[in-house]
């Protein structure tokens, strides 16, 4: 797909207009007879990638980007403002032509996730942090936690178990994080392996709709560190984060 530079807009607007563009780009390829199934997945990382490193690098010349799948520049770490994408996350379910896959684009500055968007292509969603997030339906007496749906730690599910929620498994961090900010489900937990580009723009979002998110320890959440290594994070209703922390600590009291 040609890009085209896009006009002068927020950072959010911009992190938007690149997430539904991407997220363009793969539905186009998911469509009958434009990729064969064995290059679905290669062919959708390699292309969002070259597509949103141009719109990012045209739109905002001076910034940074880490991508999964760009070569690093060490060099990220000594700036204030960093782009953090995830073309494609949720390779697996988008190989699988599954609707749980999104594209990332989030912005940290001095390593905290501020900005982002999240589009879930498959369903026409997209959620940015300049969204007006209408307030979330009463939650149920049986709280859901969205899990990875191929590899869900056997901490997350000793903590599920301990406070009595619903499994949900389900691909794709972001797609997880906007099933919370939906009020689809009240509680993603994940731990085991991460890295920042598959947080950085869920846990901007989740943060502009009102929802908490940390480390499971209770720690903030740091961007742009040398190693992107982020290996747990919490999204959840703020009124459910101190019982999953405390069941986190209580199943896991030697972290590491
Ligand atoms: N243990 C682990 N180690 C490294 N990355 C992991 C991981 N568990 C999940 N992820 C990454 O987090 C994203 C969501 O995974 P899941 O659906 O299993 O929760 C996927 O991103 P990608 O699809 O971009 O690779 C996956 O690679
Ligand atoms: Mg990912």
């Amino acid at each position: 797909m040609e890009s085209r530079p896009l006009s002068p807009q927020t950072d959010a607007q911009l992190a938007r207009d690149v997430a539904l563009a991407a997220g363009a780009l793969l539905i186009e390829l998911c469509k009958a007879g434009a990729c064969a199934d064995n290059e679905l997945g290669d062919r959708g990382d390699a292309e969002a990638n070259a597509l949103i490193l141009d719109l990012l690098h045209s739109a905002r010349p001076g910034d940074f980007i880490l991508s999964e799948e760009a070569q690093d520049d060490p060099a990220r770490c000594g700036a204030r403002r960093v782009w953090i994408v995830d073309p494609l996350d949720g390779t697996r379910e988008f190989r699988e032509r599954r609707a749980d896959w999104a594209v990332h684009i989030g912005l940290a500055i001095d390593g905290v996730a501020v900005t982002g968007a999240v589009s879930l292509p498959a369903t026409g969603r997209v959620f940015a942090t300049d969204d007006s997030f209408p307030s979330l339906p009463p939650a149920p007496a049986q709280p859901r936690m969205v899990v990875s749906r191929t590899r869900a730690h056997p901490l997350v599910l000793r903590v599920a178990a301990a406070i009595g929620a619903e499994l949900v498994p389900m691909g794709s961090a972001g797609a997880k994080a906007m099933a919370v900010v939906q009020g689809d489900a009240e509680i993603y937990l994940h731990t085991g392996g991460q890295y920042e580009w598959d947080n950085c723009a869920p846990v901007a979002v989740a943060h502009a709709a009102g929802l908490h998110a940390s480390r499971i320890d209770g720690a903030p959440l740091r961007y742009n560190c040398e190693n992107p290594l982020l290996p747990d994070l919490l999204i959840c209703r703020p009124d459910y984060a101190q019982a999953v922390l405390a069941a986190v600590a209580a199943e896991n009291p030697t972290p590491g």
